[in-house]
């Protein structure tokens, strides 16, 4: 298995770092599960990739993760403490530019959440800059969020999470309504960015090459309801990651092919 290229050894506490275990998810009153005994454990600064077919379940184990639904079996620790609701140990990025507040500059939104954690105000101003400089805005700070491109808004979402220093960062398809060019510039960006950065990343996408580019491991999800996680793949391929190698779609064919076989598992209730 690929370790992050971060220089450090991994602890023996850092194996279960993020760990999923035997969850199983329902909405109240619905006839099935969303999710049926999903058990993932991610390691300390590993770069993991949930793919799956739409509607089965994976922003769904990402929401438990960040502590917005509980299981409603099994549980979800980070770093061995049981997750109960949101922390500052996680942050969480969507899709789309949304949550981007639209009265407050870029400087302000990144600052935002270190206003809530009570960070004294020289701290924040060093932080926020270096978040900052690190997605390459230190000199858009003054302006809105309508005054942005997409892909700098995701950029700016991106420093929100990076500056409060959460040691988990949650994606869900951050790069999804972004143009072709600007997606791979972000995912080159952020393979960069966690390379430098130790965090461990669980990041959700239906773009395999995405996948490839950044994971160490990825997650493979049947269909829904109650999905299972199908596959974990290792992604031996040396950082920085080039599309076009032959490695690279040798190992593309190879995901593609996991994905359409678990999307073609019949649901559970169907295969006895
Ligand atoms: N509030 C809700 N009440 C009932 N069912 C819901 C609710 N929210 C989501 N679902 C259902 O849960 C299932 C899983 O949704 P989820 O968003 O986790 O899937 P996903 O794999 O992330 O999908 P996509 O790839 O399309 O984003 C879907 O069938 C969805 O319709």
């Amino acid at each position: 298995m690929t370790q992050p290229t971060t220089g450090s050894q991994p602890r023996s506490s850092d194996e279960g770092f993020v760990a999923i275990d035997g969850v199983s998810f329902s909405y109240p009153g619905s006839p099935q599960p969303i999710l049926r005994d999903v058990s993932l454990t991610l390691r300390r600064g590993e770069f993991f990739v949930l793919l799956g077919p739409s509607g089965c379940g994976k922003t769904t184990i990402m929401n438990q993760v960040a502590g917005f639904e509980r299981p409603t079996t099994g549980s979800i620790t980070v770093d061995g403490r049981p997750v109960s609701g949101p922390g500052p140990d996680r942050a969480v990025i969507f899709q789309g530019d949304d949550s981007l507040l639209g009265w407050l500059n870029v400087r302000h939104n990144v600052e935002f959440g270190l206003r809530a954690l009570r960070v004294p105000g020289a701290e924040r101003t060093k932080r926020v800059q270096r978040a900052l400089e690190t997605v390459e805005l230190a000199g858009q700070q003054g302006k809105f969020p309508h005054e942005l491109s997409g892909g700098m808004k995701q950029r700016v979402q991106i420093a929100r999470a990076l500056v409060v220093d959460a040691p988990v960062l949650l994606m869900d398809e951050p790069f999804g309504a972004l143009d072709a060019q600007t997606r791979t510039n972000l995912q080159d960006a952020l393979a960069g960015l966690w390379e430098q950065s130790q965090r461990t990343v669980l990041f959700i996408t239906h773009d395999i090459s995405e996948a490839l580019i950044l994971g160490d491991r990825i997650g493979v999800m049947t269909s829904g309801p109650e999905a299972r996680l199908q596959t974990v793949m290792d992604n031996p391929l040396p950082r920085p990651r080039h599309r076009g190698t032959a490695e690279f779609a040798d190992l593309y064919q190879r995901v593609e092919d996991a994905v359409t076989a678990a999307k073609s598992r019949p649901p559970v209730g169907e295969s006895r």
